[in-house]
């Protein structure tokens, strides 16, 4: 069966809607439905020079159809104010927001079997005075996930994240034996699962300097870490660690580990973004539903001008389908 793919565009006002123009440009294995207002893609490609069909439809239903380049099935979600390509507008807030639910409820009913997402603009969100933090704790929420978690993957690495986006001086007292424990076992679970991993090995980073340093430069691995990786390890997981984030990136580490599992956000994601930014997909582990995305954000500079790369989306769809055709439980 052709795999119907949900595409968020993001944040009208960045790069968004230029590479899910861009990508629309080539032939994909799926059927490709945008989720956001026509009339935006219509005046973005205007403003780049490109000559696409916009074919507004309805909720999607019975068989999709691949893909044809050089057009785009739109499924229409009003702006709320005119938009200008790198001027944010909190009044576009919910907008966004409404393209993210209605690809989530595409999936949850069946009528896609995966969604793929442009950059949003967390701050602008927050402006219009809707807490956000980002996609991943949306999804969360908004499929009854108690626990998600965020991986990037390149080619060559793959990092996923103890906690998402959160201060860091709320980092410590999140690192919990609770929290360890769920999302390892998620990470584990999926990389099985959907990464077709049968022993999946991870490299786990401590949270402190040197990994604490033997517990001269902090507790949390002697209090918690290392207790809650040997429990894991006598139920089978294959882990390394607790090992310090500044050495746990070189070859020895890596060739020999699925993934490395990072305490938190910029721990991890600058080693993997200096690896392999514009290549990378981010993609959402422990949902019911099949969720990746880009690896930058809005670039709200390069909106409109044809600068911006869509490789990271091109990798994100590809990994989405792939995801897909590999999962029997979403090919219904
Ligand atoms: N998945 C998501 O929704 C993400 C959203 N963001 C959001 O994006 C906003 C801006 O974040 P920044 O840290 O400024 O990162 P950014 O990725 O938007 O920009 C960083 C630099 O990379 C360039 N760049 C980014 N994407 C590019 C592309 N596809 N092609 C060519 N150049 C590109 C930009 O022009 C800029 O110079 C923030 O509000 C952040 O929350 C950031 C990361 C992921
Ligand atoms: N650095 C990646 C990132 O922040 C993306 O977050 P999300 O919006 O996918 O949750």
């Amino acid at each position: 069966m052709i795999p119907r793919i949900a595409l968020t565009p993001g944040e009208p006002a960045g790069i968004g809607p230029d590479i899910t123009l861009a990508i629309a440009q080539q032939p994909w294995d799926a059927e490709l439905i945008a989720i956001c207002d026509p009339d935006l893609l219509r005046q973005r490609a205007d403003m780049l020079g490109l000559d696409i069909r916009i074919d507004v439809v309805d909720n999607p239903q019975g068989q999709p159809q691949l893909h044809r380049p050089g057009s785009l099935k739109v499924y229409p979600v009003a702006l709320n104010a005119p938009c200008t390509a790198g001027e944010l507008d909190p009044a576009n807030a919910s907008y966004v927001l409404c393209t993210l639910h209605a690809a989530v409820d595409a999936c949850l009913a069946g009528r896609c079997q995966a969604m793929v997402t442009a950059p949003v603009q967390k701050s602008v969100i927050n402006e219009a005075g809707i807490p956000f933090s980002g996609h991943t704790e949306l999804l969360a929420e908004d499929t009854d996930s108690d626990r998600v978690v965020m991986m990037l993957a390149t080619a060559k690495m793959r990092v996923a994240l103890a906690t998402t986006h959160l201060p860091l001086k709320d980092v410590p007292a999140a690192i919990t034996p609770e929290l360890l424990t769920e999302t390892l076992e998620i990470l584990h679970r999926d990389l099985q699962q959907k990464f077709g991993l049968a022993a999946p090995r991870i490299a786990v980073l401590g949270l402190n300097p040197h990994a604490g340093e033997g517990g001269h430069m902090g507790s949390e691995e002697i209090d918690t870490i290392i207790p809650t990786l040997d429990k894991l390890r006598a139920r089978g997981m294959v882990l390394q660690g607790p090992l310090p984030a500044d050495t746990a990136f070189n070859p020895k580490v890596l060739d020999h580990c699925d993934a490395i599992f990072a305490m938190y956000h910029d721990q991890g994601l600058p080693v993997l973004k200096y690896a392999g930014f514009g290549e990378a997909v981010n993609v959402t582990l422990g949902l019911p539903i099949i969720r990746t995305s880009v690896d930058h954000g809005t670039a709200l500079d390069l909106a409109g001008t044809g600068k911006a790369d869509a490789s990271s989306l091109r990798a994100a769809l590809e990994m989405a389908i792939s995801m897909v055709n590999s999962d029997p439980e979403t090919r219904r």
